[in-house]
């Protein structure tokens, strides 16, 4: 459903995306990861035509985005990484009129509009205007907006910042749905790797512009994940050794830490299992934003 082959955009000195590839079949739910400025935007906004590339093709639907604009556009939902919703009309005025905007007669925008309200839980926002509603709230009435015209693509840039947990369990079950049951192709962008374990079928790990891993989540955790010991000290900083075996290389790695007058306290001992997040900081050398986020 979707094919971005070689995709190059610099903006200046900066390569935000330098030979970026890989593909997304319907039904399928890939992870795009990577940390801030990785170029994960960059990538999204190129593939909705937002962006034009130095370099490299994107097709949707078999349909080449710079070549047939319109007829790729037809496929997409996108939700960008900033919420926009006209803040003047309410959530249920919003939905009605981005679903006319792309076509759908004025009965099948209302009921368009009333099913997503339902699957997103904004029934009681649907009459506020959009000016109000909380960062969460928004966030949902603007995936509701991406999903309007059933897209065959969809794309969403960070889709469940802000959500408590109780609305991005809601949130991603509705993604899953949309994949599963109506058969979408989703790029899902993230920085909660925890989620993404879940919900994903595949991942595209990108760094500085450029592809680092694209698989399964098993796959991408055998090829490049190993566990870690994570020692917290005194004065709030952290360091982690990458081992095979957490139990048998402790002790070593207890009897190597500094001791020494005015050497930092150890706080606490974490043991880290093999995991998506693990796979990400060794590939990339750095924690993904989410993480974090959550801690702090
Ligand atoms: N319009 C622009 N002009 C100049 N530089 C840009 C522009 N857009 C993006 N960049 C740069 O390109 C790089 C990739 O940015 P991009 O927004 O794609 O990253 P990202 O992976 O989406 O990051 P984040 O997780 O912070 O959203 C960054 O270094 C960014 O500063």
């Amino acid at each position: 459903m979707l094919e971005v082959i070689d995709l190059v955009k610099r903006y200046g000195e900066v390569t935000a995306v330098d030979g970026v590839s890989f593909q997304v079949a319907a039904g399928e739910i890939v992870g795009l990861l990577g940390v801030n400025g990785a170029g994960k935007s960059t990538t999204l906004e190129t593939i909705v035509g937002l962006v034009t590339p130095d370099s490299g093709t994107v097709t949707v639907g078999g349909h080449d985005v710079r070549a047939h604009p319109e007829q790729a556009r037809a496929h997409i939902g996108f939700a960008a990484q900033d919420t926009a919703l006209y803040p003047r009309l309410t959530v249920r005025e919003n939905l009605r009129f981005f679903g006319r905007l792309t076509g759908a007669s004025r009965h099948d925008a209302d009921a368009r509009a009333d099913e997503l309200i339902g699957l997103l839980g904004l029934t009681e926002q649907a009459g506020r205007l959009a000016g109000v509603l909380s960062g969460g709230e928004a966030r949902r009435a603007h995936v509701a907006v991406a999903l309007m015209a059933r897209p065959r693509l969809l794309l969403l840039d960070e889709a469940t910042v802000g959500l408590d947990v109780r609305t991005r369990t809601h949130m991603l079950e509705l993604v899953v749905r949309a994949a599963r049951e109506s058969g979408a192709a989703v790029l899902f962008s993230s920085h909660y790797l925890a989620e993404v374990e879940i919900i994903c079928d595949r991942v595209v790990i990108i760094h500085r512009g450029r592809v680092l891993a694209d698989g399964t989540v098993a796959e991408t955790i055998g090829r490049h994940a190993k566990s870690a010991v994570e020692f917290t000290f005194g004065d709030g900083t952290r360091q982690r050794h990458e081992v095979s075996d957490p139990a048998a290389e402790l002790p070593a790695l207890l009897a190597r830490l500094d001791t020494g007058a005015g050497a930092p306290e150890l706080k606490s001992v974490n043991v880290l299992p093999a995991s998506l997040e693990t796979a990400f900081w060794a590939l990339t050398g750095e924690e993904p934003a989410g993480l974090v986020e959550e801690v702090a």
